[in-house]
């Protein structure tokens, strides 16, 4: 006979169950999000702008959206300023879902474009490792060699008619990272490895922007051959490939190959080369840890040069513009670090208005104006919206760091929003969102920022203890529009 207490136990067990069926009945019932009226077959594939997306993005959050929030295309949805589902459900949102140009390109090992799952927590982890905030410490003689060999060019470039060779800076942040990662000291600027993950990396730029390929709608064009004209992605792909697996590969095989007879400075690779070969175990794991070693290296060898590039063209285009902030600054520099010496990575805590100037830089004009897609692990509900599982969530960070209710004037480059009483003012929303959502060690931040603000910061006072950075009508001051954007100015 059926107890009251196995009667209260079955109940108990089932309740969620119900609860959980009734819910997931009333959202399939919910609308979905507003946005433009997609057409029969095409969907929206006609309104996604080609130049500079997040500013129309941003105009069609306030048209369609509630209180400009987001708008709704066939099946990605575009935010403009909430922070609560990246942040509050971060998990939920956590995932990615490969562009079949992701395929074709050959970039299917690399962490950050990779779906949510066992092999992305993998590396990850692997990642954190060597770029938590503790162990960018190490890299830090490094970027001070690095960043003075590049005062040292940039002098005797601009000592002739005050140009400044854009490439310079790529180099600086490419060599840097070379040497953090593979030991490489590079002498020569000419060096293959220099420009290969900028090539590599061009190849994202280039394929990951909205509506970029008619082959992210009809998958199926992947199959034309490259001479078809509309099957622009195959050529495009087939003129990348070797960039994306050279970047992956060169550097680590060279390594691993002859590691025995490379003075191998410490590097990253050969921590990890080190550990596979002191750990007897069975082929199978070797081979898995040796391709979690090989996708580490090659994913930070990429990520990392043309983010630092483009953030180093943002700050000089802001001192172009604001001659008076790089004055203050100057000025600071002066008291802090005085004369006879440059500054140091041990100067920058006692530097507040070179700190408050990278956070500007970085807020002012974000280097990925839409972050990096994610997309819906299960049909979620909010604010009365349905979004279905599988979603693409993407997140207009140039709209949220451009809004005028948490940053007054967003359009005006003042790192005095950051300071209060000649400090940082903990109450002003960091620009983080920059660097991606979610909290500390979560799954949507980078997590090569660390690297990063060590870098920029000290990239920053160095160039204006040395220089000064001029405004010159010659240079454009447009920036440019692809996943990653930058600025073209660059004239000291
Ligand atoms: C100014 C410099 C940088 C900016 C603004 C930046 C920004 C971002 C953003 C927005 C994401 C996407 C986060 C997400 O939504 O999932 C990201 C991911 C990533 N970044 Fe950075 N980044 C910078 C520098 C770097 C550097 C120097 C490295 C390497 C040392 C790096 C390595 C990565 C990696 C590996 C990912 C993918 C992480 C994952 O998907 O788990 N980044 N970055």
């Amino acid at each position: 006979m059926l107890t009251l207490a196995t009667l209260t136990v079955f109940l108990a067990l089932c309740l969620p169950y119900v609860y959980y069926i009734s819910k997931a009945r009333t959202r399939k019932r919910l609308p979905l999000p507003p946005g433009p009226r997609p057409w029969p077959i095409f969907g929206n594939i006609f309104d996604v702008p080609a130049d500079k997306p997040w500013v129309t993005y941003r105009a069609w959050s306030e048209k369609y959206g509630k209180p400009r929030h987001y708008v709704f295309l066939g099946d990605v949805l575009i935010y403009a300023s909430i922070l609560d589902l990246m942040e509050g459900r971060s998990k939920l949102y956590a995932d990615r879902r490969w562009m079949v140009m992701d395929e074709l390109l050959g970039w299917k090992w690399n962490l950050g474009l990779m779906p949510y799952g066992t092999e992305w927590r993998i590396k990850r982890r692997a990642f954190h490792q060597h770029f938590n905030q503790q162990a960018v410490k190490q890299y830090h003689s490094i970027q001070t060699r690095e960043t003075r060999r590049f005062l040292k060019r940039a002098a005797t470039m601009c000592s002739g008619d005050n140009t400044l060779d854009r490439d310079i800076v790529s180099q600086t942040y490419a060599a840097t990272i070379l040497n953090i990662i593979y030991g490489m000291r590079i002498q020569d600027f000419s060096d293959e490895f220099i420009s290969l993950s900028r090539r590599a990396v061009e190849s994202v730029n280039n394929s990951r922007m909205p509506g970029r390929f008619w082959v992210e709608y009809f998958p199926w064009l992947r199959y034309l051959p490259s001479w078809v004209p509309v099957s622009s992605a195959r050529k495009f792909a087939d003129e990348y490939k070797y960039f994306v697996d050279a970047s992956h590969n060169k550097a680590f095989d060279a390594l691993r190959d002859d590691f025995d007879n490379i003075a191998a400075a410490p590097s990253i690779a050969q921590k990890f080369i080190r550990n596979l070969s002191n750990r007897p175990q069975d082929p199978q794991h070797c081979k898995q840890d040796e391709q979690v070693a090989r996708d580490v290296t090659g994913v930070a060898y990429g990520a990392a040069v043309d983010t630092q590039f483009a953030a180093t063209s943002y700050f000089l285009l802001a001192m172009m513009s604001y001659p008076d902030v790089q004055q203050r600054a100057q000025e600071e520099l002066d008291t802090v670090v005085g004369a006879g010496r440059l500054p140091t990575m041990e100067d920058i805590d006692s530097l507040p208005f070179i700190q408050a100037i990278l956070l500007e830089v970085l807020r002012w004009l974000p280097i990925l104006p839409l972050g990096i897609a994610h997309s819906v692990l299960e049909d979620d509900e909010y604010k009365g919206y349905r979004i279905p599982a599988g979603t693409v969530i993407v997140a207009n960070t140039w709209a949220m760091l451009q809004d005028p209710v948490e940053y007054r004037n967003p359009e005006v480059f003042n790192p005095d929003r950051f300071l209060r009483d000649g400090a940082l003012n903990p109450d002003v929303r960091s620009p983080v969102a920059a660097f991606g959502y979610g909290r500390r060690q979560d799954c949507s931040i980078c997590p090569g920022r660390h690297l990063a603000n060590d870098a920029l910061s000290l990239m920053i006072a160095s160039i204006l203890y040395v220089f000064n950075v001029e405004p010159n009508e010659d240079v454009s001051q447009e920036t440019t529009t692809g996943f990653f954007s930058y600025a073209f100015v660059l004239r000291m």
